[in-house]
Parts: structure tokens; sequence; C-alpha cells
């Protein structure tokens, strides 16, 4: 099956934290893996986990531009030194960090169209981006920008039934119509207003690539149901934003050839083409190959939980996204922002900074925690709308700080697990005898972390061979995307190993943490009354 018994793919995924890259065979087995840590390898650019936020503006996060477009001329170069036969390559797609939104200013498709294969892409781009900082997801700075887009298309749940979501500060809508009412100017010159993903596949494409439905169902702009802007939404945010977005697309589109600025530089065949690039969760969901009635559990910067849905709904917490395997089917989302930055606090402050330690503490403590119960958020978190850290004891007292630090590890992550049980099953989402979790991301290879999922969620876990998910899933896409008029997504995917169970939930489990979960909801209660 493929174009040819020897081709490969090229994955991507531009993340929080670093641009990750795989070059997948034709049956897709891993050939040549590597990365680009921003913080470590581009340190000009001052991020700390990707992002800017400054304390005068601690709701305000942004990542530099160009840092995005260094970091892909920097992974080109790795690959080439690993080796990679760049002419094999088919097809190329990826997937991104969602909802941040890149600004092209007057010129810079044509400065797209005509990149010198001699020069550093970085060194072309550097006066193209009208906002030279692009607003990222862990923003939530925006919250007025939310109310009047609310109120300009009938309501939340007007909004949440259109576009299948309320208003989210960190969603593009808000985000763009900040951006056009404190930097008017720089809105003014806007060609081009793409998703990361999009951003990323422009790069390829040598063009202004399309904004695919599944990452675009996280900008509150579109309409899930008939894959188009929804006018009234536009309007709320920003003057003229249409011809700014451009015609968004199906998540597996053959968008065209790679530009020949990477065939003549490295080496592409000029016949590779460029996949849509989508959003990194539902990237996840790809390299995951979720089925419906799973639940995949995402443990990276942000926390995610997702799920197949062959229909929409309406949800007041929580997203609704288009489908980026099936244009007819969709995913339901719910993100938790303090995901892997607030276990490394909590490490390096109970463990010494070691995660074998942090481990053994973990193991140390019963479940349920001698009743000791915790939230932990560095950051203003999403669902639920707090933050700070809030330990409680058995009798439920808050308490400011646990006198072990054992007892300290297991709160995080029991704590974490528990508020995403509780919001699944908001969600809608049933706990049954035939659900399986689906474990990705960086903490999915922390043994200890995943028994205490299986144990809140009372459903075993399994894992994929390679923890990252969204950058797989940029690679099954580049052949799916390829391929779709021949082949099924199941058929091109049908030779990858089933994932490997990994920890099942002790007999206990339910008995200990169902109740665990109506305490959590009532402790949330009173921190947002409180709040
Ligand atoms: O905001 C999110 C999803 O809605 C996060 O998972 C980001 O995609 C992480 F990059």
């Amino acid at each position: 099956m493929g174009a040819a018994s020897n081709a490969t793919y090229l994955g991507l995924d531009l993340s929080t934290q670093q641009l990750k890259a795989v070059v997948v065979d034709d049956e897709l087995k891993v050939l040549h893996e590597t990365s680009v840590q921003f913080d470590n390898d581009l340190p000009e650019f001052r991020t700390y986990g990707g992002v800017i936020q400054r304390k005068a503006e601690p709701h305000v996060a942004v990542s530099p531009t160009l840092m995005w477009v260094k970091a892909l001329d920097m992974i080109l170069d790795k690959l080439r030194v690993c080796g990679v036969d760049f002419s094999k390559v088919a097809a190329i797609s990826g997937s991104a960090q969602q909802h941040g939104t890149v600004y092209w200013g007057k010129g810079s498709r044509h400065q797209l169209q005509n990149l010198d294969p001699n020069k550093f892409l970085h060194e072309q781009l550097a006066m193209s981006f009208s906002v030279a900082h692009s607003p990222v997801w862990m923003d939530s700075s925006t919250s007025e920008q939310c109310r009047r887009l609310e109120d300009g298309v009938g309501g939340p749940l007007k909004l949440a039934e259109i576009t299948g979501s309320r208003a989210y500060e960190r969603f593009s809508g808000a985000q763009i119509a900040k951006i056009a009412q404190k930097k008017p100017e720089a809105y003014a010159i806007t060609e081009r207003i793409s998703l990361i993903s999009s951003f990323a596949a422009s790069l390829f494409l040598g063009d202004f690539a399309p904004i695919d439905w599944s990452d675009g169902s996280g900008m509150n702009l579109l309409n899930i149901r008939t894959k188009d802007w929804h006018q009234k939404a536009l309007e709320a945010c920003a003057p003229d934003l249409r011809d700014r977005l451009g015609t968004p697309t199906s998540s597996y589109s053959n968008l065209g050839p790679l530009s020949s600025y990477f065939v003549e530089r490295f080496g592409f065949d000029e016949k590779c083409r460029v996949i849509a690039f989508t959003g990194d969760n539902s990237g996840s969901l790809v390299g995951m190959r979720l089925k419906e009635g799973d639940v995949a559990c995402s443990l990276g910067t942000s926390d995610t939980l997702f799920l197949w849905l062959n229909e929409p709904k309406t949800v007041v917490e929580g997203h609704v996204l288009c489908n980026p395997i099936d244009d007819e089917a969709y995913m339901g989302l719910l993100c938790f922002k303090n995901g892997s930055l607030t276990r490394e606090r909590i490490r390096d402050t109970a463990a010494q900074g070691s995660w074998q330690i942090f481990e053994e503490l973990l193991d140390s403590t019963p479940r349920g925690n001698f009743g000791n119960l915790a939230l932990y958020y560095d950051a203003q978190e999403i669902i639920p709308f707090l933050i700070g850290d809030h330990r409680f004891n058995k009798a439920n007292d808050e308490i400011s700080r646990y006198s072990s630090k054992e007892v300290e590890v297991r709160a995080l992550i029991e704590g974490q697990f528990i508020a995403k049980r509780a919001h699944a099953e908001d969600f809608g989402f049933i706990i049954g005898p035939h659900t399986r979790i689906f474990a990705t991301g960086g903490a999915s290879t922390n043994k200890a972390i995943l028994q205490v999922l299986a144990d809140v969620f009372n459903s075993p876990v399994y894992v994929s061979e390679v923890a990252n998910s969204a950058m797989m899933g940029g690679a099954y896409q580049a052949k799916h995307g390829l391929l779709r008029d021949k082949y099924s997504f199941d058929e091109i995917t049908k030779s990858l190993p089933e994932p490997t169970l990994a920890c099942q939930p002790y007999d206990d489990a339910d008995s200990i943490y169902k109740p665990m979960v109506l305490r959590y909801r009532k402790i949330v209660e009173e921190l947002l009354a409180k709040s």
C-alpha cells in the first residue's frame, strides 16, 4: 500500500515547549525522531516553557512567532544530520498547540511564495509578522472580549451550540478581538491570520494554508455543523475578519505541493505533498487511533481528556470539535491548564527535583491519601475557573501545607485525576465495564502516575509505544491525506501494533474515589462561591 514501498512520511508537533519531528516508513514505523526545545535551544527568545509571561500582566501569555520559524530551520538541519533522505518523503503533516494565532503582515504572502533556498527561513521572514508575539492558549486576559462575543451571537449557550464551546479566554476569537482593539494599526496591516497549525503548514506550502475544521473548532468562530465561519461571531470580534481567515478546510486536505524552497534547500521530492495541519489534541486523537467509547488522557503542558463523538452536542463546560479523521464525526475535549508545569513544581519542592523520588513518594501512600484532597493551580485554571493551591485534610479543613512530602505528591496527582473524572462525567462521559483510558504525553511514561489514573477512573490504562501521539498523528495524517481517495484511515494504520495495557485499577478503587469525586464537587462549589 502507499505511494511507493520506500515512501516515508514526515510528521511534526509544534507544541508549547518544543518542536518535535518524526520520519516514519511506509508501514508508519519510526525511522528518525528529533526535537528542538525552545527554552534551551533558542535561549535568545528568553521563554520559560516556550512562553513569555510578565509579572505585571500575569494573565497574558505570548510566544515569539519567529522562534517557531527558527525552530523549523533547526529541526530540518537536525533531521539532515540524522541522515534522513528527504527525497523519499511523500507527504508532510503535523499538529500544533491549539488556539494561538499568527498575524501575517502586508506583503508576507509574496515573501512566502518567493523564499530563497540559500537562506534560513527566519532570516527571510523576520519582518513578515504584524504582531511579533503570538498570543497562546495559556493566555486568560480576554474575559471582556469573551462577554462581547457571547452577547454578539445571543449568549453563551447559543455560541456553544454553534461553535462547540461557550467563549473561552484562550480561544482565537477573543484573542483576535483583543489584537484588533489594542493594536488597531497592526490589525490594519494584517494580511492573514493563521492558527499555529496552519501557520506551520504555510511554511511548508510556501503560501497561506487554510485553517482546518478541527483546530478551527477551537476559535469560537466556526460553525461546527456547516464548517463555515459564523458571521455574527466574526463581526463580534473584529472588522473584515473573514478575508483574513481564508476558507477553512477538512483536516486531512491535500493542500498542494511542497514549497520549492524545501526541494532546493533540503532535497525533498518536488512531488511531496503538504497535508493540512491540525491542533495538538486532534493530532493526538489521530496518533492514538482513538475509537468510539475510549477516552484519551494527554498529560502534557496542559492535561486534556478527549473522546470520539458521532454527533455534536451543546456543552456549558468543555468543547466539541470537528473530528480530524472523519468529516462527519466530532470529538469532545476537556482542557486543564495546570498540567506538567505544576507536576514539575511539586516534583521540585517535594521530591528534590527527581521523578524517581516522586514515584517512590507516590507509591508509598495509600489510595485515598489518608483523606487528604488538594487542588493546585499555578495559573488561572480553565475548569474550574480557580487559581492557587487549595489543600484539605481529612476533616475537610483547608490547610496551608501538608506535613509530609508523600502526602503532597499523592494529593497533587489524585486531585488532578479526580477533577478530570468529575468534569468528564459532567460532559456526559459514562465510565463503564468496557471503558479504556489511553494515556499519552510526557507523564504517560510514569507508571505510578498511570496507576492513579487507572484507580480514579476505575478503568484499565493503555499506552502507545510512542508517548508523543500528536507528533505521530502528524505522520499518520500525512499518509492518510495523501491516500485518502484509495484507502480509509483504518486501512492505512492497520499495520500498527495495538496499544499496550499499562495498568489495571485495584478492586477497592471505585469505593475510594467515587466519594472523593463528590467531595471535589463540593469543594469546588465553595471555592468558586468565595472567588
Ligand atoms: O488549550 C488547549 C486545548 O483546548 C491545550 O491543550 C493546548 O492545545 C495545548 F497546546
